[in-house]
């Protein structure tokens, strides 16, 4: 390694996400300038830099020296003082200014602002105003240049200095050296890994309380984004110990203290000490207790005339509803919390329909929800009558991911006498709760969903245990009400889930083509995208959604949306692109976490109908969406999506791979949440044993969760 000490003189090129630039260096006492390129954010044309590093022949751009780290010296002589005051870093000072400054204070100038800044006013065209500016300006650069300075020196890029400055300011420093794992739970965009990292760079030790403490944390939230609530202890600690490299015993010692501190909860259950992390304990505990006090304090309904109403409204439809279907109409008007649950045409949506004329008869003020946007759409066109996402029903607001804001809330809650919600299967527990919470007393309460769908992304399977803790009505339909002939998809999606080989030979609407090896299934899939489907009329970006069981090898959702871009998107000079490249000016994108400022949410569908200057306009169906650069990382390209995803959606057209590669993701209940999204056609690619193998797999990885006992009242100590 080498050192290099110089002057910058101009920045040639910063990246996005400022963690790689190029810039020209006049080194000490020399006049020619040489090329630098690093790993950090590009520095201030005047800053003084001290690098190390190697010098290196670039193919392309000759001699550059390459620095493996970068250490900022404040600038000593005149020049340099001017130079960096005259790059436009401090609010208030242009060139024009800079050399007036230095000529009045010479190499003193930084001293100045520092420690007499009432003595800028000695210059002219500074008054006390623009003085106070400089001032403050100058002190927010110093502090975030001496975070950087604190975190360079100690080995770890100044990347992060940004953030970790603007959450906490001028006690940023003191955070750092106290304790560095604050910064995982408190910073956006810093997890516990980088926190460690930047930790035990700055010589904190491996067995510090404080580490421990943030690695079980993380453990459990990783825990959390794979659908439990809580894990027993033995796994936990295990989990812990190998995340972090530390003893089991000293993990089981720390984890001991935070569950002492309330800062963890446990609950025994059959022999097994479960942990929890303190939101999922507490959504778990009173989504059970809201549903019980729901059930019970329900306002009475009049039953006797609600024969009448169902028979009336039969009359004015044109239908008779099943005895299946009566007895969720029924049940709606005798109980407090109902769960109506049935697979794709077994009349969910006619039942509900039913129940809103009977409740509606009686007076009862309805409102109806869903969890995404196009379910919401879809229930509203079928009941004839608004229906909104959870989201807007409980009025959501600003507010970090994990914690988000309503204004709806036990304190102010939904103006409604019943409230009835679809696709409930993809509630998870703490949005459950957060609606719940909004559900004012004496409210009915409504769930309607298929429970053989996939479970909700998040943590929990709050449907699932709702049904299993046999304390709440359930009504489940199973007749299929449409005809066989129009709609083998139906048809289809319940032999799936009864593990049956689906047909495929009596109608071209459900397809599965046998190939063999897996690139020429993506091939395929692009070929059908690309020209096949098209030529059928149907349009290959809004009527066809491709689904992928993964996201990794040649079938999973990220290759084959490089494949399906190229097809269906080309890149042209007409097409602008934005986010580094990655995507384009007519891409289909999905958002990829809920924004509740932009009110765009986690799987939202949109188009990029304007790119320029890497700043994305994208249009959803409830409008456009303006995307900074720095939130083009949201967005996602979306021909292809994760069966997970899609759940909730529905499309004119399925295609989906299933191959060998995608081994543990064969499960039967993913086919079948895939299939029941298709409205006109699915087309299957791919070998004979993936699919038996998805339709012989019915075994769905239990979640750890106690929402049914509580329900049921269980002791669980
Ligand atoms: N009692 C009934 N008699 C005759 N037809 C019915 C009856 N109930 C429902 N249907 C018809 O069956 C079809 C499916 O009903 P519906 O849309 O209510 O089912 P669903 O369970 O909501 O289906 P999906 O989950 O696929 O939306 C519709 O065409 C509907 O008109």
């Amino acid at each position: 390694m080498q050192s290099l000490t110089g002057t910058v003189e101009s920045i040639v090129y910063r990246s996005d996400g400022d963690d790689f630039t190029v810039f020209r260096l006049v080194p000490a006492r020399e006049n020619v300038p040489v090329s630098v390129v690093g790993n950090f954010p590009a520095p201030l044309v005047g800053e003084e830099l001290d690098l190390t590093g190697d010098w290196v022949e670039h193919s392309r751009f000759g001699r550059q020296f390459k620095a493996a780290s970068c250490r900022r010296l404040a600038p000593t002589t005149v020049k340099g003082i001017e130079r960096f005051l005259a790059s436009g870093a401090i609010k208030g000072i242009g060139p024009a200014t800079a050399a007036r400054m230095v000529a009045r204070f010479g190499d003193r100038t930084l001293e100045m602002l520092e420690n007499y800044p009432h003595r800028l006013t000695e210059i002219e065209g500074i008054g006390a105003k623009k003085a106070a500016v400089i001032r403050a300006s100058f002190a927010e650069h110093s502090d975030l240049r001496e975070i950087m300075l604190f975190l360079e020196t100690h080995g770890v890029t100044g990347a992060y200095a940004g953030r970790i400055y603007k959450h906490y300011g001028a006690a940023a420093l003191a955070v750092l050296k106290e304790n560095p794992y604050r910064l995982a739970a408190e910073v956006d965009g810093i997890g516990f890994r980088i926190a460690d990292h930047i930790a035990l760079a700055l010589g904190h030790d491996k067995s510090d309380p404080a580490r421990l403490t943030a690695g079980i944390e993380y453990a459990l939230l990783q825990t959390a984004q794979t659908g439990h609530c809580c894990l027993p202890e033995e796994v936990l600690v295990q989990e812990s110990a190998k995340l972090l490299g530390a003893d089991a015993i000293d993990i089981a010692v720390c984890l001991a203290g935070l569950v002492r501190d309330n800062n963890l909860h446990t609950e025994d259950s059959q022999g097994t000490t479960l942990i929890y992390p303190g939101l999922l304990y507490h959504a778990e505990t009173q989504v059970a207790a809201r549903l019980k006090r729901l059930q019970e304090r329900a306002f009475p309904a009049e039953s006797g005339d609600a024969v009448r109403a169902v028979d009336a409204w039969e009359e004015r439809e044109g239908i008779t509803l099943a005895a299946a279907q009566r007895e969720a109409v029924a049940a709606a008007l005798r109980h407090g919390v109902l769960v109506l649950t049935g697979g794709p045409g077994t009349g969910k949506t006619v039942t509900v329909k039913g129940i809103l004329a009977v409740l509606a008869e009686q007076g009862f003020k309805i409102l109806l929800g869903a969890p995404t946007g196009r379910a919401a759409k879809r229930l509203s066109e079928a009941c004839g009558r608004e229906a909104a996402t959870i989201h807007r029903l409980l009025e959501a607001t600003g507010g970090r991911e994990g914690a988000p804001q309503f204004l709806r809330d036990e304190r102010t809650p939904l103006d409604a006498d019943v409230v009835i919600i679809d696709e409930a299967s993809m509630i998870d527990i703490t949005l459950m709760y957060y609606l719940l919470r909004a559900v004012p007393e004496g409210c009915r309460f409504v769930l309607v969903g298929d429970v053989d769908q996939l479970p909700a992304v998040g943590p929990g399977s709050v449907l699932k245990d709702i049904i299993r803790s046999g304390t709440v009505p359930v009504v489940r339909l199973s007749e299929v009400f449409r005809q066989a002939g129009e709609s083998v998809i139906v048809v289809n999606a319940h032999r799936i889930n009864r593990g049956l080989f689906p047909d495929t030979r009596s109608s071209a609407d459900f397809q599965f083509r046998e190939v063999a090896d897996e690139a020429a299934v993506a091939a395929a899939i692009v070929r059908l995208c690309g020209e096949e489907l098209p030529a059928a009329g149907l349009d290959p970006l809004a009527d066809v959604q491709v689904l992928s069981p993964m996201h990794r090898q040649q079938c999973g959702v990220e290759n084959l949306n490089r494949l399906l871009q190229a097809a269906l998107n080309p890149s042209t000079p007409a097409r602008p692109s934005v986010g580094g490249g990655a995507l384009r000016l007519g891409d289909k994108v999905m958002q990829t976490r809920n924004n509740y400022g932009k009110g765009v949410f986690n799987g939202d569908i949109g188009y990029i109908v304007g790119a320029d200057s890497g700043i994305a306009l994208v249009r959803y169906p409830d409008g456009d969406v303006l995307y900074e650069k720095a939130e083009i990382d949201e967005l996602i390209l979306a021909y292809a999506m994760s069966v997970h995803k899609s759940q909730g959606s529905e499309y004119p057209a399925v295609v989906m791979p299933l191959v060998a590669g995608h081994y543990i993701m064969l499960q039967r209940n993913l086919l079948y949440t895939a299939v029941t999204r298709a409205k006109q056609s699915v087309i299957l690619l791919g070998t004979k044993a993936a699919l038996n193998t998805a339709l012989a797999n019915d075994r769905t990885r239990r979640r750890y969760s106690l929402l049914a006992e509580r329900l049921r009242g269980e002791s669980l100590c």
